[in-house]
């Protein structure tokens, strides 16, 4: 089955702060893009990868993630949009527009640089059994509070039904297609599809495939890294 996956790399990393579209930023000299793509192959089940680019990036981006593809795969670029859910909208419409047989999309932050393979490849076998949604999720550790618009707390959710969401999200390309045709906005793809009312299904995250937001987030990858576990 043919499965492509979708990189929203638009973003400015406005959080991040590094003076540079977040995607470019290096940890350990290696852009984050470059090390998210390099995951994805890595995965042995993706042939081809969309990127929705920072609009001025384009060239810059196809330069450093074309050598990244295997044989009989290819990088696609293309500008991104002004939100994360529009950026994902315009990368999945070119691939069912331009890569024949694609019938299982990714998502995947370009932020998510370090997710491990294993995690790729657990959503898409979850996929290929049918699941035509399914998200890679950890547990909530913290206790979580519920507050009102002045801050003061009314309720404290039973986290044992909490789940940290990640990416990749992996999606029948038809239930993705579905939930995009909706135009709205959503802080993740599976939040549109459970708008659509299609069950989510869950898979194991893992700790590596963190998003990397903040300068401390960089730091601890920076970290992870030197320590050898990322
Ligand atoms: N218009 C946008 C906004 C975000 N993204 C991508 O969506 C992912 C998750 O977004 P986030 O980590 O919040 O990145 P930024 O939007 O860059 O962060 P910030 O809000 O700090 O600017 C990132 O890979 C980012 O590049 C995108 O493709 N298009
Ligand atoms: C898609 C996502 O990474 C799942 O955790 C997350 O919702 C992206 O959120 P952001 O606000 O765009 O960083």
């Amino acid at each position: 089955m043919g499965v492509v996956a979708l990189v929203p790399a638009a973003g400015r990393g406005e959080r991040l702060g590094y003076g540079l579209p977040k995607a470019l930023v290096p940890v350990g000299g290696v852009p984050l893009l470059v090390r998210a793509v390099r995951g994805l192959f890595e995965a042995g089940r993706v042939q081809h990868v969309v990127i929705a680019a920072p609009p001025s990036d384009v060239d810059i981006v196809n330069t450093v993630t074309a050598p990244l593809a295997p044989a009989g795969g290819a990088v696609h670029v293309l500008a991104g949009g002004a939100e994360r859910s529009d950026s994902v909208r315009l990368a999945l419409a070119y691939a069912l527009r331009e890569i024949p047989g694609t019938t299982i999309v990714l998502v995947h932050d370009a932020a998510r640089a370090f997710t491990p393979p294993h995690v790729v490849r657990a959503v898409v076998e979850a996929v290929e059994a049918g699941r035509p949604a399914v998200v890679p999720v950890l547990p909530v550790t913290d206790t979580v509070k519920q507050v009102d618009a002045d801050g003061v707390v009314v309720a404290t959710p039973d986290r044992a039904a909490l789940r940290i969401v990640q990416t990749p999200q992996g999606f029948d390309a038809r239930v993705l297609l579905r939930a995009h045709e909706s135009g709205l906005h959503a802080t993740d793809d599976a939040g549109l599809v459970e708008r659509l009312g299609v069950p989510v299904a869950t898979v194991a995250g893992h700790q590596d495939a963190m998003k990397i937001t903040t300068p401390f987030d960089l730091a601890v990858a920076e970290a992870l890294l030197v320590g050898g576990q990322a």
